[in-house]
């Protein structure tokens, strides 16, 4: 690391100040989405010692049992943001209704919406983790802020990111102006730039899938993953790796780091759902990160960030990662419609 490193408090300011980029109260709201990672990441890292592991005997509302750090992540989450002026309301994962900023605080321009904890079945076993959040903007003129105001597609977010909780704690951002990554250096308390202008690579010899459910796909997706699997011999004419983390937050970020492609189709146990993620809280996030590292996100046919929401908890069908490959599998899609 440089003598001299950037913290993302000055690159806030920069991108606000120099660049004319994002507004002051963005600015401080990412700021504190910051902070609330930070706390996350030393209740992670405390693991068994502090007895914070294992379930908290609820369940969410998409039936899910919660893990007590799935629980703490979403009340930092909550009390770090519903003070400091910027947000009106919040929307998160394991919460049922929206959560407006309590009328005793003062209210701002913007909605916060998060998975406060990626990853959950890995906290037990020492994978990495995380933490993704978007950045809705609130329409003008709005008194009553309600679960409607939420559902804007995903081109409209005004910011993404996600925090990862591993052998490094790293927050990738996006202000719809590139990526920046920041490594958190425990030692002075700050998340430094260590990366900016962050590209996919167009091409990949790597795909993250869980084969498990292969059997349960549908056609388009049966037919790419098998080619992959032909290697050099079939017709992609070359040789795949695979990878599966199982927290998307972990898989996508080796995506952005190293290229590939990351999916999560449409499965026909539940022929219903679209797919399993969630559009608000991890497939839009990760869409504008993806797109604006130069990858492509899409559901099949549809770019992901074109999505009209319904509702605050709807799935979404996941394919995105390295231009190359989400291209092809947008034409099979096509070709099978
Ligand atoms: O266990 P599976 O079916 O492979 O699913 C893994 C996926 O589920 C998720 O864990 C869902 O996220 P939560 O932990 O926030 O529920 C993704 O992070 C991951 O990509
Ligand atoms: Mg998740
Ligand atoms: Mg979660």
């Amino acid at each position: 690391m440089s003598d001299n490193p950037i913290s993302l408090s000055r690159y806030l300011i920069e991108q606000e100040r120099r660049h004319g980029h994002i507004p002051g109260s963005l600015r401080l709201l990412i700021e504190q989405v910051a902070r609330a990672c930070k706390r996350i990441s030393r209740a992670v890292s405390k693991g068994a010692s502090s007895g914070i592991l294992g379930s908290a005997g609820s369940e969410n509302v998409q039936g899910e049992v919660q893990k007590q750090l799935d629980v703490i992540a979403n009340d930092v989450l909550l009390e770090a943001n519903e003070w400091g002026g910027h947000l009106a309301a919040m929307a998160s994962e394991e919460l049922e209704q929206i959560y407006p900023v309590p009328h005793r605080y003062p209210r701002g321009e913007y909605l916060l919406l998060f998975d406060p904890l990626d990853g959950s079945s890995n906290i037990e076993v020492n994978v990495t983790i995380g933490t993704i959040f978007s950045v809705l903007h609130l329409a003008d003129g709005v008194r009553d802020v309600g679960a409607e105001h939420f559902l804007q597609a995903g081109r409209d977010q005004v910011a993404a990111g996600y925090c990862t909780y591993g052998p490094q704690t790293t927050l990738v951002l996006t202000l719809g102006h590139g990526v920046a990554v920041f490594t958190l250096d425990s030692e002075q308390g700050s998340f430094v730039l260590t990366q900016e202008g962050l590209r996919i690579p167009e091409s990949t010899r790597e795909f993250s899938i869980n084969m498990s459910n292969m059997r349960h796909w549908a056609p388009p997706v049966q037919r790419y993953v098998d080619e992959c699997l032909q290697g050099r011999n079939g017709p992609r004419g070359k040789d795949f790796n695979m990878r599966w983390v199982g927290s998307m937050v972990a898989d996508v970020h080796r995506i952005l780091m190293r290229g590939g492609v990351f999916l999560y189709p449409w499965d026909r146990r539940e022929p219903d759902r679209a797919g399993k993620l969630r559009l608000l809280y991890e497939a839009n996030p990760m869409a504008m990160l993806v797109e604006q590292a130069g990858g492509m996100a899409t559901a099949g046919t549809e770019r992901i960030l074109d999505i009209q929401p319904q509702n605050l908890h709807q799935r979404a069908a996941v394919m995105l990662g390295s231009r190359e490959e989400v291209a092809l599998l947008q034409r099979y899609h096509a070709e099978a419609q």
